[in-house]
């Protein structure tokens, strides 16, 4: 389980980019943060990983606190930000091996689950290429594979669709599916709709770095006693007067 009890951060001192956020994500579920841009999904994500310090509150994930147990908290969860620009000089193989490195994934098994998801993937081929000369959807690729090849209990996924190609998309989200079927997390921020609506087991939506909603999107139609689209929702949720323009 991950638990977000009262998370605030600010960037500049003034205005809360995440404002007492409290949510608990549980084992076998797929939460889908939404949100419009700048609402506080990518602080959030980062917060969580690490990357960023929230000013207040604690997170924990399964029962570990970065505080409190470091190396272990790390070792819970493998993160896709969303720029995957990153350590351009090295190969396809030599970014992974870095990453089965650092976790510490056994010598025995790497090459065989690099093999595997990189063919899952489509990009078997490319491995021995600088990530340089790949494009921004070969890019993506690699940060996934990279991230699953260590396997861990939680996947923390910053967007993770953008720039997957069709089949690409859909093996994702085939593997998010298994992977939260197995009793595990996945959480994930998208903007795509069609995409939350059709994967997640719940949503949470964050607008100007409060919690607006969590729950199914079921619950969200009882909430808003409403049975339009999720994209409907979505704006009565985080801009009534445009949905009322739209409405209209
Ligand atoms: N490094 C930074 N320095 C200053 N302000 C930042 C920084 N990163 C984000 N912000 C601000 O924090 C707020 C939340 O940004 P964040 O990136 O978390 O939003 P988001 O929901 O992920 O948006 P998007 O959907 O556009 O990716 C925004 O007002 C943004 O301008």
């Amino acid at each position: 389980m991950i638990e977000i009890k009262d998370v605030c951060k600010s960037y500049d001192g003034k205005k809360l980019a995440n404002d007492h956020l409290n949510l608990e994500i549980r084992d076998g579920e797929i939460l889908g943060l939404l949100g419009p841009n700048g609402a506080g999904k990518s602080t959030l994500l980062k917060g969580i990983v690490g990357i960023l310090s929230p000013d207040r509150g604690q997170i924990t994930i399964n029962g570990k606190t970065l505080a409190h147990d470091k190396e272990n908290y790390k070792r819970e969860f493998a993160y896709v930000s969303d720029n995957p620009d990153n350590l351009l000089r090295l190969t396809g193989y030599e970014f992974l091996r870095f990453i089965a490195d650092v976790y510490e994934v056994p010598e025995n098994i790497r090459l065989a689950r690099v093999t595997e998801l990189a063919g899952d993937f489509g990009i078997l081929d490319k491995l021995n290429e600088q990530i340089n000369s790949f494009s921004h959807g070969m890019r993506q690729k690699l940060m996934v594979i990279g991230a699953l090849l260590v396997d861990p209990n939680v996947w923390i996924l910053d967007e993770p669709l953008v720039g997957l190609d069709p089949k690409a998309a859909a093996t994702m989200k085939q593997k998010m599916r298994a992977h939260a079927d197995k009793g595990h997390i996945v959480l994930f921020s998208t903007h795509v709709l069609e995409v939350a609506e059709k994967l997640v087991d719940r949503i949470c939506v964050i607008n100007q770095g409060k919690i607006a909603f969590v729950g199914t999107v079921e619950e969200l139609r009882e909430k808003l006693n409403n049975n339009a689209s999720l994209e409907d929702l979505f704006l009565e949720l985080t801009d009534p007067d445009e949905a009322d323009a739209v409405k209209a």
